[in-house]
């Protein structure tokens, strides 16, 4: 049960933790947060005490909002947000902010024209994305940018992020209850949400390949977000002992362009990898690999729904595949690879493992929640908590134990590493900061 706790409270601990970001921000030189059309578009991350004030911030004001606008009210609020999104979706697919200066404001019946969209449903649009921070009226019929709106005109990340959710996940989640009734439940890969938006018998990915500028899309936004600490695959290098292993082998199972590889090759020079994934992917990427790792990065086409041929690795790493499926075939994967091991060989897995809920900033939560929900209506699939991992490994082979596991503070990912054990014992579980491990 929650504890009710003041408004006065909250407030006081806002006001102290505002104190401290922004003398933060004054002392090291950073601008202070703005709506105005050159305000910064990034918070600074360049350290890890403000970045947790901002955090605990974020979670209070939000607090304090939600609770002086009371539960009727704040339902309403939740509920009409769709209302957000479709105007987004509007003013990204009619190009609007193109057409906004980023020096001057610009009439109303000049940006209709510009745009070649009808002036009244412009106003209204405009009108009420201006309450979510998204185009300022400065003077009476005249349109401006916001530190937001701007966004959508100058940053090519921020433009495929929200044309990629607009445009493809709220058209999915938007099928959710249609999913449930229709396939009940079903771990099949082509039973989802996805299947019904998009009316094909086709699972995400294959559909995908028969739509390029989608697909592109989400390979750009699935390469950026590897540039950011939260998704960056440099932890996997750091928080594994990969020259322990000396000259052994890796089979980089689903590996896709070899990324995560490349950093594990430059941790362990000794060490041999192979990047395996679908004949498609590999040959759309053997070429790339930069080369001064070809002696030790290689390329294999193979399917992990078909038995594993590498028999002599060391480990078998699965980084980022078992959330894109049910149980039912994270199983089969599993199953491909336990046949082959050798004495010693280990399986590593970079996914997420789900706190348990309430651990987390509620902000914080919500967003990992929320890819669990686009795995769900995707796929059918899942992020895991930790015992739905121990699940899983139990049905794949008793033998299986997690045997470590590592969660850097800022990635969202923990790694583990999973042995097979012969004496059927379980293994002592070493942990490292894993949010609700044993
Ligand atoms: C989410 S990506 C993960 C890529 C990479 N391991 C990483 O951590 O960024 C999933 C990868 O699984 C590959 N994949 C999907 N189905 C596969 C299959 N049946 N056999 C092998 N690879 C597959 C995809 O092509 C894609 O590269």
């Amino acid at each position: 049960m929650e504890v009710a706790v003041s408004l006065e409270t909250i407030a006081k601990q806002i006001q102290d933790l505002t104190k401290n970001v922004s003398t933060y921000l004054q002392n090291n030189g950073h601008p202070q947060p703005s709506l105005s059309v050159n305000g910064p578009a990034d918070f600074p991350r360049d350290s890890p005490e403000v970045a947790e004030a901002r955090g605990k911030l974020i979670e209070q004001t939000q607090l304090l909002r939600d609770l002086l606008m009371g539960p009727s009210d704040y339902i309403r609020h939740i509920t009409n947000s769709y209302v957000d999104v479709a105007c987004i979706h509007w003013i990204t697919h009619f190009n609007i902010a193109k057409h906004v200066p980023l020096d001057q404001p610009i009439s109303y019946a000049d940006l209709a024209s510009a745009a070649n969209v009808p002036l009244s449903q412009l106003r209204q649009v405009l009108r009420y994305a201006s309450t979510i921070h998204l185009f300022t009226e400065p003077t009476p019929g005249h349109v401006a940018h916001t530190s937001v709106s701007r966004l959508l005109r100058d940053s090519p990340p921020v433009i495929d992020y929200v044309g990629h959710c607009v445009e493809f996940s709220a058209t999915i989640v938007a099928k959710m209850v249609e999913a449930t009734e229709k396939f009940q439940g079903s771990q099949e890969p082509n039973e989802t949400a996805f299947n019904l938006a998009f009316d094909t018998p086709l699972p995400m990915f294959g559909w995908m390949g028969q739509h390029p500028e989608v697909a592109q899309r989400f390979k750009r936004l699935m390469v950026g977000m590897t540039k950011s600490e939260k998704y960056s695959p440099r932890y996997l290098g750091e928080c594994y002992d990969w020259s322990a292993l000396e000259s052994g082998k890796v089979v980089d199972i689903g590996g896709s362009s070899g990324h995560c590889s490349i950093v594990i090759a430059k941790q362990a020079p000794k060490l041999k990898l192979i990047v395996q994934d679908l004949p498609h992917v590999v040959a759309a990427n053997k070429d790339s690999l930069p080369e001064e790792l070809r002696q030790q990065i290689s390329f294999m086409p193979h399917d992990f729904f078909a038995p594993q041929p590498v028999e002599d690795a060391d480990v078998y790493l699965f980084s980022q595949i078992f959330h894109d499926w049910s149980d039912k075939y994270c199983v089969k994967i599993l199953q491909n690879v336990i046949p082959v091991m050798k004495k010693g060989a280990k399986i590593v897995i970079r996914d997420q493992v789900v706190p348990p809920p309430g651990s987390l900033e509620k902000w914080v939560e919500k967003e990992m929640r929320m890819v669990d929900i686009f795995m769900m209506t995707n796929f059918n699939a899942k992020e895991r908590e930790l015992s739905d991992w121990e699940k899983l490994f139990a049905e794949a082979d008793p033998r299986l134990r997690i045997a470590k596991m590592v969660k850097p503070p800022t990635s969202v990912f923990t790694i583990m590493e999973i042995e097979l054990r012969e004496d059927g014992n379980s293994a002592a579980l070493a942990t490292n900061g894993v949010n609700g491990s044993h």
